[in-house]
């Protein structure tokens, strides 16, 4: 391996399965959710390949079915943070030696394993735990995970095929070197694949991770390290732990050792963390590298030349798809007095068709919100409005947590710009609307630009050129990732380089080569053919 300069194979996207009512890859699929709902999962902490139990047994519960318990998790304590730190460190020193050929070849085993045998597997963990429906588990826990292995692997590879130019009579060369010490991956409920890659990339360019899942996203996060134990993955160079979040932060930002965080979440989070390293910014042996994805209040800019029904389109798919449990979810609309009552009609007929309920049954397009607090949170957004002056649910509005938690895809209309609802992150199935007057298109843009802290994502949709060319320019940095015509999710790797700045994170795009740099600390090295023998210049005789 080391004795040529290998080829990865081609990478193309992983194509979504349309799981068909009566087909075989639907029935299938099924199976082994009802299969999986019935069994009882014990899932340990993964700490330098071994498994760790604790006598702190916590139940998993179903977001669709909160009574339904279909096992529990051991929940580590700071010794295993200490624990995962030291395996971590121990297994650093082989893995940084092992030729990237091997990675690459671990993490592609990984891709395969997932887009065939574990597909099913990953599927009906993320139904089951995250409460997504076939499509929505499709392409996230297969397809995009597959997806950022695969392309990661090309990026990598591109990046050690960069090279410095040599003058004559030398040799430069640069290699990316991991980072020294541990890496620290945290990771959110919402995006099995994002769980999965953000400790994967950084081991893949050679790196030792310390990884802490959400508590809500256990189940599928155990499949990942299934997958990766037998894709080969030695043992301690990711170690998965079920420990407190702000404590395990507070131990593994003190460590001397730390060189790296990878962090998906909610940016009061992200902003906390960011603090404590720099509270400990005196204690490293290097300065760490720190990468951050975080909230979002995604907009959608409709010009008064737009197609009515893919305005509807885009807001029922944008704002609705998992419950609205996106970063990238439209939760902002902003619509022109002369087209709103007909996009609301056209939105009011697809949201009547809605069906609500268990992932199990795959006509539900929605499912449950996460868990009681996003419950409760996404009741207090919906009866705030229905008390409010300035805003009105016009759209839905209903809650039920009798069984599970649903919420129903709910649109409110404010006359507020400011109104609560419309410029905080719910991450739930509420959109808010507010109607401009035509004439204020420009000034529409600017309150776009400016009403809201984050910068994700956004669409606009007019067929206007000028007016499509006007929105380019006024929201440049309203978001990272920018939609014409299209609702503002569903970024594809390899295709919409993701992530957004402003209090929505670092922007250093998952799943791209910008991302894997962060994980390397370059060295150049020059060689000289034949050395100089006299210190003097030409000019000096
Ligand atoms: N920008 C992106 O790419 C992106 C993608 C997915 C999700 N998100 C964001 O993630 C959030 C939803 O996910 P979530 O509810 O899991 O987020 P969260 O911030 O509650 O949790 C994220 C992770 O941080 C841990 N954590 C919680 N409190 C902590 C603390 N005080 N110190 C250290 N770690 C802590 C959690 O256990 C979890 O592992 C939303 O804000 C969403 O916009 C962003
Ligand atoms: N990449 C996903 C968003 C992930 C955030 O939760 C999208 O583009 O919809």
């Amino acid at each position: 391996m080391s004795k040529a300069i290998s080829k990865v194979p081609a990478v193309i996207n992983e194509p979504v399965k349309s799981y068909i009512p009566g087909s075989e890859e639907v029935k299938s699929l099924i199976a082994t959710y009802k299969k999986m709902w019935s069994e009882k999962t014990e899932i340990p902490m993964i700490i330098g390949g071994k498994e760790v139990k604790t006598d702190k047994k916590i139940k998993l519960s179903s977001p669709q079915d909160h009574q339904h318990d279909f096992g529990f998790y051991y929940e580590g304590n700071m010794s295993h943070v200490d624990n995962a730190i030291e395996a971590a460190l121990a297994a650093k020193t082989k893995w940084n030696a092992l030729e990237w050929e091997h990675r690459a070849s671990i993490f592609l085993k990984a891709a395969e394993l997932l887009a065939g045998p574990y597909r099913d597997v990953i599927n009906a963990a993320t139904m089951i735990g995250q409460s997504k429906n076939v499509h929505q588990a499709e392409i996230d826990a297969a397809c995009e995970f597959i997806d950022f292995l695969r392309f990661n692997v090309e990026f990598m590879t591109e990046m050690y095929a960069e090279q410095p130019v040599s003058d004559k009579g030398i040799w430069n060369r640069v290699e990316y070197r991991p980072l020294e010490g541990f890496c620290f991956a945290v990771t959110p409920f919402n995006f099995t694949a994002i769980s999965g890659n953000l400790p994967a990339c950084m081991a893949m360019m050679g790196n030792v991770v310390v990884w802490k899942p959400s508590d809500k996203q256990v189940y599928s996060a155990k499949v990942i390290m299934d997958v990766f134990k037998e894709a080969g993955l030695p043992d301690g160079v990711i170690n998965m732990i079920f420990t407190d979040g702000k404590e395990t932060a507070e131990k593994v930002l003190a460590h001397p050792d730390f060189a790296g965080l990878h962090f998906t979440g909610s940016t009061k989070v992200f902003q906390g963390m960011w603090k404590m390293i720099g509270d400990n910014i005196h204690n490293y042996k290097s300065y760490p590298r720190i990468v951050g994805e975080t909230g979002g209040k995604d907009f959608v800019m409709v010009h008064p030349s737009a197609n009515v029904e893919a305005v509807a389109t885009g807001l029922v798919r944008g704002a609705f798809e998992y419950q609205g449990q996106k970063c990238s979810a439209a939760s902002r609309a902003y619509i022109p007095k002369s087209l709103w009552n007909d996009v609301k009609a056209v939105m009011e007929a697809q949201m009547k068709t809605i069906k609500i309920g268990s992932p199990e049954d795959p006509s539900n397009f929605v499912n449950a919100v996460i868990d009681k607090n996003s419950f409760e949170k996404c009741k207090g957004y919906i009866d705030r409005a229905n008390a409010a002056n300035d805003a009105n649910v016009i759209i839905g509005g209903k809650y039920d947590d009798s069984k599970g938690w649903f919420v129903h895809p709910t649109v409110i209309e404010t006359i507020n710009p400011y109104y609560e609802s419309i410029v905080e992150e719910i991450f739930g199935p509420i959109l808010t609307v507010y109607v401009y007057e035509d004439e204020n298109w420009e000034d529409t843009l600017k309150l776009v630009d400016t009403s809201t802290q984050y910068s994700l994502t956004g669409s606009i949709f007019a067929q206007d050129r000028y007016a499509i060319d006007e929105a380019y320019k006024a929201l440049e940095n309203a978001s990272g990732n920018f939609y014409i015509n299209d609702k503002p999710t569903g970024a594809v790797v390899g295709q919409q380089p993701f992530g957004g700045s402003r209090a929505s994170g670092t922007n250093d795009k998952a799943g791209s080569k910008m991302n894997l740099t962060r994980w390397v600390s370059v060295r150049s090295i020059k060689e000289t053919f034949v050395s100089p023998k006299d210190y003097k210049y030409p000019y000096l005789g």
